[in-house]
């Protein structure tokens, strides 16, 4: 039987006082590859922020990757988190250091306390997104998608069941996007991660057609598709 990774209902996401999004109705499954399109300023990150506890949900049921968002408090956000990956336009890494220590840094602050446990595990996800040999390397000295790359190894690190990556490709040349968007589309496929993927880029989504949720005019519509 599928697994459901995401089950909203009847949510309403605010931004503050601001409704954004109202009655929103989202179901993913185990594996699943889904789009998060819509013009800017619709809700997209939002409903991100909100499915990574980053926003809380005031209204509605949901639940991600087994908690309840309702339930979820700055105590228990952390175990949310650990379950899932997150992987951003600007991919947030640290500068100071290296990769290896970029990767070991999350693995540390999400609980890991073995150092051969933890370098395993930093070969493992660096291997599977390409960067078996890199791990040596400072963050600011890697290309944009080799840094994305590190983005998505570090949201691999916690073999997530979901990965949630905001506009992954906004700032990549389209060979790089390519390459992005084969690792994402691989990890759901072979690894069983659903991934939500909010984006703009229309030269993506026809290249590498899914299922497309659609933010517009305050609503989430579901399997929409685009007209140019
Ligand atoms: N921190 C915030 N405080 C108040 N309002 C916000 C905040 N962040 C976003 N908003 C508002 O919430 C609405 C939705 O923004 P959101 O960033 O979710 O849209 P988006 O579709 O992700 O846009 P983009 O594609 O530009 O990232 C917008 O009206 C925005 O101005």
């Amino acid at each position: 039987m599928a697994e459901t990774i995401i089950e909203i209902q009847d949510a309403n996401i605010y931004q503050g006082d601001n409704l954004v999004l109202q009655n929103v109705n989202l179901q993913v499954q185990k594996g699943e590859f889904v789009y998060l399109v819509g013009k800017t300023g619709t809700g997209k990150s939002s409903l991100l922020k909100t499915m990574y506890g980053e926003l809380p949900l005031k209204q509605g049921q949901a639940s991600v990757v087994g908690y309840d968002l309702r339930k979820i408090t700055w105590k228990t956000v952390p175990y949310l988190r650990r379950n899932l990956g997150v992987v951003f336009q600007d991919f947030q890494l640290l500068t100071d250091r290296n990769v290896n220590d970029n990767l070991k840094f999350v693995l540390r602050a999400t609980g890991w306390k073995d150092e051969k446990l933890m370098n395993e595990k930093i070969a493992d996800v660096l291997d599977k997104v390409g960067l078996k040999s890199k791990g040596f390397k400072m963050t600011y000295e890697m290309s944009g998608g080799e840094q994305q790359r590190v983005d998505i190894a570090r949201a691999l690190l916690n073999s997530p069941k979901l990965i949630l990556a905001d506009e992954p490709t906004g700032n990549l040349d389209p060979e790089t996007s390519d390459e992005i968007m084969n690792l994402l589309i691989h990890i759901a496929r072979d690894y069983g991660t659903s991934v939500v993927m909010a984006t703009h880029d229309y030269i993506v989504i026809q290249k590498y057609p899914a299922r497309m949720v659609k933010t517009e005019a305050g609503r989430v519509i579901d399997n929409a598709t685009i007209v140019h």
